[in-house]
């Protein structure tokens, strides 16, 4: 029964929390952490509505306390992906059915869930699991999620508003379906809000959903988990499962209802997917969504005219914020040669004050990196470049992961603007920086867009506006999320919708009504009221 329109306003952003000391958040959240501690969380895939428990329990420690365990988490099978395909459209066609603002309803709770009576427990799961300090936590798993289920919203409310014209004695009308099939969510170890919204965002749109996180995000995967359920989220809508890539990969992408991909991650891995994904089309029913975010070389491009402590506190921050573990992440920069000394001194001088350790310790700026596998390949290109003369390591250098997977934010310096570490995606607390001659600068705005094939964000420092303009201009291409004296990184839902082109990604900015799109499929209904009963057109008949 439809009994009004019903209006979802453009929300605000869900506030920032301080932390500060004596605050109530502070406290909150210190106790979540403790308690979080204390136990021994065993983690079940939720599939069909049930608590999956497979026995094949894998433990979770935090990157930072590599010594301590947070819980298990049960490893599902194939047996376990076919369930959830079979759960997924079991609960299609109810789900599609129920009125739009009731579907609503469960992500607005939701939102409120994670902003208010569990804000602690999603920041205090993300700061243990994925060693993010209490900030870094803040503004992703709670406000950024937060922010995506609210915006989201309001985002498909407006889609839903948009209709044809109607011609005399025609009414015409398009109905935003859900996709025919299942849709397949795989999300990556860093961001939470990323793990909510890629399953969330076609959920919220009719669709039936698996969800497949990187085994190292799923301890506050599982929590964000149980606040859908909480806030009434039907069983089957969305099915969390624990299963290793490539075995989900085979299964899914072979079924005839599989109806598309929602992808954060690493741009090798989609690149196999969307190869696997193309072999055959033929054996789906419809041709698949295919939306993938992926990779980075963000550079920050320095003007002479730049400010120099905007510049060095764009690189600190843009560079080693969560261990440089964002795909937006500062990973090489372009300093111009009147300033460079300065730049260096500033920001070398600000990494020395910059504490590393636990995040139950709040004076840590930098935390742990995610696993051992990142740790090894982080270390590999810090020693080559130790080994190698022609480059030099500024700041940092050291890592252990005796404890935890500990590695100094890092600069290099190479004099070569195509060396290994100002190309390739290192994903760590790495930060390479080439000096040019400051009278070059149209010659670096071409070496910037030409020295990596990926395309997602990136900055520029100056205060000559005729030299913004140029650049803006020039590296149209060059990030799909382009910063003027700013970090490349910290994008708000609503504000800079996010996403990448080139290797970074097909560019459906998470967390806008372009993103929404990709999970619905328009039909067009034309209704004549008095159709014609003839054939004949009146340019039939004699004058
Ligand atoms: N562009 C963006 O918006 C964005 C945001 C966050 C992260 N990222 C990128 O993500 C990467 C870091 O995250 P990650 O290490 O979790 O990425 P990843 O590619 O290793 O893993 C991403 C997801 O894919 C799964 N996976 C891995 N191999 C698979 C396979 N063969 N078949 C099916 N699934 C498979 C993983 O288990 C995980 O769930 C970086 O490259 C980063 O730039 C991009
Ligand atoms: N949206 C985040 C990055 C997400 C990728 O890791 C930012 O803008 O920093």
């Amino acid at each position: 029964m439809n009994l009004g329109y019903f209006n979802y306003p453009m929300p605000a952003n869900e506030p920032v929390l301080q932390y500060a000391p004596g605050s109530p958040e502070k406290t909150e959240i210190k106790k979540a952490l403790a308690a979080l501690k204390a136990q021994e969380a065993d983690i079940p895939m939720y599939i069909g509505g049930e608590e999956v428990r497979t026995g094949k329990k894998i433990a979770i420690h935090p990157p930072h306390e590599i010594q301590h365990t947070l819980g298990y988490f049960h490893e599902g099978t194939a047996e376990h992906v076919h369930a959830a395909i079979e759960a997924a459209m079991q609960a299609k066609e109810a789900w599609a059915n129920m009125p739009w603002e009731e579907r609503a309803h469960i992500f607005l709770k939701a939102a409120d869930l994670i902003s208010g009576k569990y804000r602690a427990y999603m920041n205090g799961t993300t700061m243990l699991g994925q060693s993010k300090n209490i900030y870094q936590a803040e503004i992703d798993s709670v406000c950024e999620l937060a922010d995506f289920l609210r915006f989201n919203v309001h985002f498909l409310s407006e889609i839903y508003k948009q209709q044809p014209l109607n011609a005399p004695g025609v009414h015409n009308r398009t109905e935003w379906r859900p996709l025919e099939g299942f849709v397949l969510a795989v999300t990556p170890f860093n961001f939470a809000a990323i793990g909510g919204n890629l399953p969330t965002a076609p959920a919220m749109c009719g669709n039936t959903v698996i969800w497949k996180p990187a085994h190292t995000q799923i301890f506050s995967a599982q929590m964000f988990m149980r606040i859908l359920i909480e806030a009434g989220l039907p069983a089957g809508v969305i099915n969390l499962i624990y299963v290793d890539g490539p075995i989900m990969g085979d299964i899914c992408f072979s079924h005839p209802d599989f109806a598309g991909i929602h992808f954060t991650g690493s741009t090798g891995v989609f690149n196999k997917m969307w190869k696997t994904i193309g072999e055959d089309t033929g054996k789906y029913k419809s041709y698949p969504r295919i939306v993938g975010e992926t990779g980075g070389k963000d550079f920050v491009l320095i003007h002479k005219s730049a400010d120099v402590d905007v510049a060095a506190t764009a690189l600190a921050r843009g560079a080693f914020e969560f261990q440089g573990q964002k795909c937006s992440a500062a990973s090489r920069a372009y300093l111009p040669s009147n300033i460079a000394d300065a730049i260096k001194e500033r920001l070398v001088a600000q990494i020395k004050t910059m504490k590393m350790g636990t995040v139950e310790d709040f004076t840590n700026f930098i935390n742990a990196v995610i696993d051992e596998r990142s740790f090894d390949k982080i270390s590999k290109y810090i020693d080559a470049a130790k080994n190698n003369p022609d480059v030099t390591i500024i700041a940092g250098g050291n890592h252990d992961k005796s404890k935890g997977y500990f590695i100094e934010p890092t600069v290099i310096e190479t004099k070569d603007p195509r060396y290994v570490s100002m190309c390739e995606e290192i994903f760590g607390p790495v930060l390479s920086i080439y000096v040019y001659d400051a009278e070059k600068f149209e010659e670096t705005i071409e070496l910037v867009n030409t020295t990596s094939p990926y395309a997602l964000t990136g900055a520029v420092i100056a205060q000559d506006r005729n030299v913004i303009a140029l650049a803006t201009e020039k590296l149209r291409n060059a990030a799909g999320n382009f910063y003027i004296n700013d970090k490349p990184t910290g994008a708000v839902v609503g504000q800079q919708p996010f996403g990448g082109a080139r290797a970074s990604g097909t560019n459906d900015k998470a967390g806008s009504q372009l993103n929404l799109y990709r999970w619905l499929s328009a039909r067009s209904i034309k209704e004549t009221f008095v159709p014609p009963v003839n054939y004949q057109y009146p340019f039939m008949q004699e004058a």
